[in-house]
């Protein structure tokens, strides 16, 4: 029992680790992107990145890091694109359930860009069909996404926080869809999205 509980200690403080270098990467991309160094540091950043690559690279997963139950009970996936505290892609988002629907504050960043100066669509969608895909899960109908409509209404700035809402809208057997959008904080509704998720026959044996 006590050997276990070290265990499992070991492997949460190690998972620590790998989110703390995770998010030092996040810093490390959002500075090559906005570096404006010259080329001697750029070469020199070069080498010693190569060399952590290496290092890392020295033993590899299959996969990123697992959907599992955290020892404290809750569902987590530190692999995640978007939610993935372990996943330098990620923002990471921290999606909260409430009553109705699902929601997360949203800062994005330079690096993100796609237009001049606001964020790639691409990227509003993706986050988009995440929080869609959450709420549909939390209303009991977890699936994958079928299709994904988005309207872009304004463009999307970063460095500023955001607040992006999704909610379930309704179910005819294995369909769901949901509904959702990324608003400023006086609620002006930047990108909207509806989005229709398919629970997988595999997935009920159907
Ligand atoms: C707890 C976890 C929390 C975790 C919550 C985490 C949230 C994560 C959210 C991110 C979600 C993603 O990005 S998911 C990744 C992107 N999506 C994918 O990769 C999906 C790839 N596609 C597939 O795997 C499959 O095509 C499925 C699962 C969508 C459907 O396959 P299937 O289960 O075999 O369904 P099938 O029998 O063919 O069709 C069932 C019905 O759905 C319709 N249908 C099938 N596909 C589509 C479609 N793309 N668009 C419209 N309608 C479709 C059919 O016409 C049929 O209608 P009728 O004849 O019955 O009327």
């Amino acid at each position: 029992m006590s050997r276990m509980s070290v265990e499992l200690g070991t492997e949460e403080s190690r998972l620590a680790a790998l989110c703390a270098l995770a998010q030092q990467t996040r810093e490390l991309m959002d500075a090559v992107a906005l570096t404006d160094v010259g080329e001697d540091d750029l070469t020199a950043a070069h080498a010693a990145l190569t060399a952590v690559n290496e290092r890392l690279r020295s033993v590899l997963r299959q996969t990123p890091q697992p959907f599992e139950i955290a020892p404290d009970g809750t569902l987590r996936h530190l692999g995640n694109a978007v939610t993935g505290g372990a996943n330098p892609h990620a923002l990471p988002l921290l999606i909260e359930v409430r009553d109705g629907g699902v929601r997360a504050e949203v800062v994005f960043r330079p690096l993100h860009e796609g237009p001049p100066g606001a964020v790639h669509g691409g990227i509003s969608a993706m986050i988009l069909d995440h929080l869609l895909g959450q709420a549909v899960a939390a209303a009991g109908s977890a699936g994958m996404t079928g299709t994904l409509t988005v309207r872009y209404r304004r463009p999307v700035p970063y460095g500023t926080p955001l607040v992006a809402t999704a909610e379930y809208t309704r179910t005819e057997g294995r369909k769901t869809w949901a509904e959702g959008r990324i608003s400023l904080p006086d609620g002006e509704s930047l990108v909207e999205a509806t989005g229709l998720f398919i629970t997988p026959s595999a997935w009920i044996g159907a």
